[in-house]
């Protein structure tokens, strides 16, 4: 009887070659010419070692399968981390400049919208007195806190520098004031180095958009109000009263 390794796995892929096999062993003790003996032994060892030979070949396959799947999930990790850092801010891994603006640009087409702008409050002081990775700390500090506010389909992306955006699928100009108050007051709460007290204020801007209106004009307006809560004083939300048309 032929026993490998592979006998313990049922069903056995060789059964009936292995019944057959064991039936010429049987009939190979009754056969009494010596040349109808041997061939018979030379049949079933060389039927023997096809079997060995294919249970060799089976098992090799099975691994590779096993390889190309594990390489084949690998890929798709890397695809989808690909995705993610083209698609992200490297620092923040909020929206970056180039998603955000796409994606606004689909979402104003057809939907009344709203633009906040936020910009962090002499942000490059905080570089020059703690350090660039302080700054940095902060920035992410910020995101964290822009990413448990804001919750899809509403857009939150990092517009570059210590500039933020977030594009809203409303015009209610109360509901955006109030959440722009939220941001605001978050952001004075935020301690994101405790051990230096380091507190930190920001400038926002709201303008709102009926539907048809382009990013970049969108962009231009909600910018212009930025500049002037910068000018009024800072730590300020200037609001654009009037939904933008488009042109
Ligand atoms: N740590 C850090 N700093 C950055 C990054 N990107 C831009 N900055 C810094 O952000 C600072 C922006 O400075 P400014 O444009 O003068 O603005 P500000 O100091 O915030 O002043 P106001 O906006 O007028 O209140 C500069 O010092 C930049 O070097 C970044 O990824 N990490």
């Amino acid at each position: 009887m032929i026993m490998t390794t592979q006998d313990a796995y049922a069903p056995d892929l060789f059964e009936r070659e292995i019944t057959v096999l064991n039936k010429a062993k049987q009939a190979k003790v009754n056969f009494s010419s010596h040349a109808d003996h041997s061939a018979l032994s030379e049949l079933i060892d060389e039927y023997e070692r096809v079997i060995r030979e294919m249970r060799r070949v089976i098992a090799h396959s099975d691994r590779t399968e096993r390889e190309l799947n594990n390489a084949n999930q690998r890929l798709r990790e890397l695809t989808e981390a690909l995705t993610f850092q083209n698609r992200h801010d490297g620092l923040t891994r909020l929206l970056n400049r180039t998603t955000l603006i796409n994606e606004a640009e689909q979402l104003l087409k057809t939907t009344k919208s709203a633009l906040i702008m936020i910009d962090i409050d002499h942000f490059k002081q905080i570089n020059d007195r703690y350090g660039h990775p302080t700054g940095d700390r902060v920035l992410v500090g910020l995101a964290d806190t822009l990413r448990s506010i804001i919750q899809p389909p509403a857009l939150c992306g990092r517009l570059g520098g210590e500039e933020f955006a977030i594009v809203l699928p409303t015009n209610q100009l109360e509901e955006v004031i109030s959440l722009a108050e939220k941001i605001s007051e978050e952001i004075r709460n935020l301690r994101c180095e405790s051990e230096l007290g380091l507190r930190m204020t920001a400038s926002l801007s709201i303008t709102l958009a009926r539907p048809g209106v382009n990013f970049d004009t969108l962009y231009l307006c909600g910018d212009d109000a930025l500049y002037r809560a910068k000018h009024d004083g800072r730590n300020r939300i200037e609001v654009v009263p009037h939904p933008l048309n488009p042109t």
